[in-house]
């Protein structure tokens, strides 16, 4: 069994393993970035805290119930028009903080008034429910501005609105262009494999192609790519075109509050600059040294988790520790300040 790294802070020899292989590049590339990064490193000693700190809940049956699918928020019959519903949601889903002092943009959707992702999910649920038929590759292809801002109607305005009228009309393109119209079409030319289909999005998809550079060198990221997958396996509950070989091969999805999580618990450590930066809400510049730091680091300090994990004898994949600190980060308000990068990556 290959050793976890312990990186005490006078050792120069950075090294880690790499247990499971890394079919999407992901691990191999965010690596390096780990390694010569100076802004962001990740406390080993945490993570081995946080580990047993999950394991002591779990034993005593405090297992944080990881939700199946919430049908509340999202739109869900059980046919290819959820598919293509879920790849429009994951298509548009990023970046839902406001500028600094401004409240967040949110909707009133039965009796709640919600905002961030729940807030888009709900809204595109909502427009299903109005008679908009947004699992037609052809409406989508053609869809009106006033469309898409009729569909995220509430309080103020969802970012990068202009971003999101593109990527909604390219998923209706590419999908008439390649797939007949339908996902379900590239699920099954995926083979029903979940690294096939993450690489069929990154071919195919260019608003999902989440790959930047550090230094010179490619990094791979992925996030919605990913997440796409995993929505729909836990829309259709892991059946029917829910069901993927190789998902215990995705990452996590490096988003913004799984980073604000891990550095609530220590495991991710912040520069002294790039901390006031973070906690005074600066924006951080996407493709920057310090995003790239901070997701690289985000995706290792979970990898290093799941082994952690996996030693004890407590196997979570990662798309499972995603989901639970996810839930965690829902919490959020009384923590640091995630990370503010403009991007329609996450
Ligand atoms: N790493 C990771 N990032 C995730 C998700 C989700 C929601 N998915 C689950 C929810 C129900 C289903 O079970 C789905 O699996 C949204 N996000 C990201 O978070 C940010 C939004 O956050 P806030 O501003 O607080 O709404 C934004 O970057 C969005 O892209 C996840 O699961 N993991």
């Amino acid at each position: 069994m290959a050793e976890l790294t312990h990186w005490p802070e006078d050792e120069g020899n950075e090294s880690f393993t790499i247990q499971t292989s890394d079919p999407l590049g992901i691990l191999t590339s965010t690596r390096t970035v780990v390694e010569l990064g100076e802004d962001v490193w990740i406390n080993t000693d945490q993570i081995e805290k946080l580990s047993k700190r999950w394991l002591q809940a779990d034993t005593q049956g405090q297992k944080l119930d990881i939700p199946l699918w919430d049908e509340r928020y999202h739109f869900s019959d059980g046919t290819a028009r959820t598919v293509n519903w879920l790849l429009l949601l994951d298509a548009l889903n990023f970046c839902f903080w406001a500028e600094k002092g401004q409240a967040r943009w949110s909707i009133d959707y039965q009796g709640q008034t919600l905002n961030g992702y729940w807030a888009e999910a709900a809204a595109l649920k909502r427009a299903v429910e109005e008679g908009l038929p947004l699992w037609d590759a052809e409406y989508l292809r053609t869809i009106p501005e006033e469309t898409i801002a009729h569909i995220f109607r509430g309080s103020g305005t969802i970012p990068l609105f202009e971003q999101r009228v593109h990527n909604a009309r390219e998923v209706g393109q590419v999908l008439l262009d390649r797939y007949a119209g339908q996902f379900t079409n590239a699920i099954e030319e995926a083979d029903r494999n979940a690294i096939k289909l993450v690489l069929l999005l990154e071919r195919d998809f260019p608003s999902f192609r989440d790959i930047t550079s550090y230094r010179g060198q490619q990094v791979r990221f992925l996030k919605r790519a990913q997440i796409t997958v995993a929505d729909i396996s836990g829309s259709f509950h892991g059946q029917d075109w829910g069901k993927f070989a190789d998902q215990d091969q995705l990452t996590i999805f490096a988003d913004y509050k799984l980073p604000q999580v891990l550095r609530e618990y220590n495991v991710l450590e912040y520069e002294l600059h790039l901390a006031q930066k973070v906690d005074n809400k600066e924006l951080i510049q996407a493709g920057s040294e310090e995003e790239v730091e901070i997701r690289a680091c985000t995706i290792w300090a979970c990898e290093l988790l799941r082994q952690s994990l996996q030693r004890q004898g407590h196997a979570m994949t990662a798309a499972e520790i995603d989901m639970r600190l996810w839930l965690l980060g829902q919490r959020s308000e009384e923590m640091h300040p995630y990370h503010r990068t403009r991007t329609i990556y996450y």
